[in-house]
């Protein structure tokens, strides 16, 4: 793979449940070192197409390509070692109830590296710390973590593995607007520490313009926009409209000084 080559490539993507078609000729590239969100209506196909691009589910047609490689015609020994490469934060379910958050973060060491323990623990307290977990608190159940707090071992346990290529699914779901700053402060340094490459799924317009370098429109069963918020805010389409545009969107753009959105529909 060349250095200038796509981490993240999609060509042709189409994927159908029965009469359902969710994408059709989607097409999508991620370079190395951005934060591409992803954005659309719900039922979209958001996570659909994450699933696709993690290997969990099949598209009906087309390729994803990551790193280099075919994830859908990787054999096992390959996937495995595209994985080792990718940290996931999922939106549910985030931690294993019956284990610490040490273990939470200390497992994918253990499952897929075969570390020796003594490195396993400093590399997992190292990670916890990273997202402002000690290591007391590192030894409790999730059950008694708050929900910033498990957000933030689940974010580790991401981690654990150095991975090149972060995905996160609502990163900010379910989190206050405290909180929520907080927690995309901490994805913004860790992005800059560890010269990640990321692709999250986002509705929180706020997250999304203060952590992305570039936005993917999900409408109409493909992209119809990719590109800066300024860019993408030019594009003309009912969803943009009514997502980027209206009271709320205006109020998250104000934020970001360079940015001057074309004038509300109707004004
Ligand atoms: N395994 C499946 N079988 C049948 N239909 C499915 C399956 N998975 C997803 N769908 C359908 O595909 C469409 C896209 O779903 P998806 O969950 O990817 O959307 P989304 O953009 O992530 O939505 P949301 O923002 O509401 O989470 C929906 O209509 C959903 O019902």
């Amino acid at each position: 793979m060349t250095a200038s080559a796509p981490i993240l490539r999609i060509d042709g993507l189409c994927t159908r449940f029965g009469e359902l078609t969710v994408h059709e000729n989607l097409n999508m590239e991620v370079r190395a070192g951005e934060i591409v969100a992803l954005v659309g209506g719900s039922g979209s196909g958001k996570t659909t197409l994450l699933r696709e691009v993690l290997g969990l589910e099949r598209p009906s047609a087309g390729t994803v390509q990551v790193f280099g490689e075919d994830v859908h015609r990787a054999d096992a020994a390959r996937l495995h070692a595209l994985r080792r490469r990718w940290g996931m934060l999922f939106q549910h379910g985030a931690l294993f109830s019956a284990m610490s958050a040490f273990d939470n973060v200390a497992l994918p060491m253990r499952e897929l590296r075969h570390l020796p323990e003594d490195l396993v623990r400093d590399a997992a307290l190292l990670k916890l710390s990273m997202v402002g977990i000690d290591a007391r608190a590192a030894q409790r159940m999730p059950a008694d973590l708050s929900g910033g707090m498990v957000k933030r071992v689940a974010l580790a346990r991401a981690l654990a593995l150095e991975p090149e290529l972060l995905f996160l699914d609502e990163p900010t779901a379910g989190l206050d607007p405290a909180l929520s700053d907080a927690f995309v402060e901490l994805i913004a340094g860790l992005h800059r520490e560890m010269h990640l490459t990321v692709l999250m799924v986002t509705h929180d317009l706020d997250t999304l313009l203060s952590l992305s370098t570039r936005i993917a429109v999900l409408a109409d069963k493909r992209l119809v926009a990719f590109g800066t918020a300024r860019e993408v805010i030019r594009v003309d389409h009912p969803f943009i409209r009514e997502y980027f545009l209206g009271a709320r969107g205006r109020r998250a753009l104000q934020g970001l000084a360079d940015i001057d959105a074309p004038p509300a529909p109707g004004a």
